[in-house]
Formats: C-alpha cells, structure tokens, sequence
C-alpha cells in the first residue's frame, strides 16, 4: 500500500513514453488528427481529483481494501504506463522498491537530524523527464540491534 501510494503521489515518471495517433477521433470534444503526439499527464492523473478522494494526501490505506494494482491494468494508476510500451522492468521495479525500503526499514532506526521537526521536510518535486526532489531528504540512520531491544 505504501510503495502504491507513492508511486500515486511522487510518481517517478510524470509524463508516458509519446504515442502517435494513426487516425482521426475526437477527445473531449477536440480533433484529433492522425499522426498527431499525444503525452498521458500520468502525474496529474495520480493527483486527478475526480479518481481520487483527498487527492494530495498521503494516504497509504486507501489501498488497504482496493485490490488495485499498479499494473496497467487500471488506468487510475499507472507509475508503469499501461498498454503495448507497458514498462517491461515493472516486476522488477516493484520488487526492487519494495525489497530496499523493507531491508532499511528493517536495518535502521530513523531519526530527523535534532535541528529539524517533520513540519520541515519538503515535498517539492523539481519537473523534468524523471521526478526528483528540490530538497534532499535528510535523516539519521541508527544500526537496528535486534539484541538490545
Ligand atoms: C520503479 C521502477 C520503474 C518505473 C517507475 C518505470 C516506469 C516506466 C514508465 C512510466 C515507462 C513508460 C511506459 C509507457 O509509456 O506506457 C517505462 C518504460 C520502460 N521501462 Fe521502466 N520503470 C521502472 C523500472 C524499469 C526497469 C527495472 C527496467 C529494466 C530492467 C525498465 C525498462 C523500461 C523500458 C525498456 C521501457 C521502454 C518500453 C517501450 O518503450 O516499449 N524500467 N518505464
């Protein structure tokens, strides 16, 4: 639900792979011509306010009872594109998230740096073809001992 939501909210690739149009259809009203670019905003689809309750919240649970995945196959979320350029890593990706972040939450303890409350740390997304941070997220890792605790 966590890696989902993420990828919801902070999705690391805001725009899809340009799909060219190979005849005429109409899209909301407007023309669109064969041979035509079309960008999917999947960024702006993950925070659309009419797929999604409290659009800018982090909220992993609203996963806890969905059985959506994350998969192509629900185009409210699509952190790996969907149709015939579906991302062929997505397995992989999804894995290798889900296995680091478990390994160092397993690992560590996490702290804020004593100068810092969690009011300060930025969500700020620089633009570009991959989503980055405009703020480093700065913590404090402490060696989790599974015998002293
Ligand atoms: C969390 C990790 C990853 C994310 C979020 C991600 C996301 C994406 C997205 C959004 C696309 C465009 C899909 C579309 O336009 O429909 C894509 C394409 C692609 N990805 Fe990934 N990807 C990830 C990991 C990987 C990995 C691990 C590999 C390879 C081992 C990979 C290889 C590719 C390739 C080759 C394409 C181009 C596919 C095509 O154009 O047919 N990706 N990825």
């Amino acid at each position: 639900c966590v890696v989902k939501e993420t990828m919801r909210l902070h999705r690391p690739a805001p725009l899809l792979i340009p799909r060219e149009t190979m005849q005429h259809f109409k899209l909301n009203g407007y023309d669109i011509l064969p041979k035509t670019w079309m960008y999917v905003n999947a960024w702006a689809i993950g925070r659309d306010p009419n797929s999604w309750g409290r659009p800018h919240v982090f909220d992993p649970q609203r996963f806890m009872h969905d059985s959506m995945e994350a998969n192509g196959q629900d185009f409210k979320l699509i952190p790996f594109g969907e149709g015939r350029r579906i991302c062929p890593g997505k397995n992989l990706g999804m894995l290798m998230v889900e296995l680091v972040l478990a390994n160092l939450l397993y690992s560590f303890d996490w702290h804020l740096p004593p100068v810092m409350v969690k009011e300060d740390i930025s969500m700020e997304e620089a633009s570009g073809l991959t989503v980055n941070r405009v703020y480093a997220l700065c913590l404090m890792a402490t060696k989790y001992d599974a015998s002293t605790a």
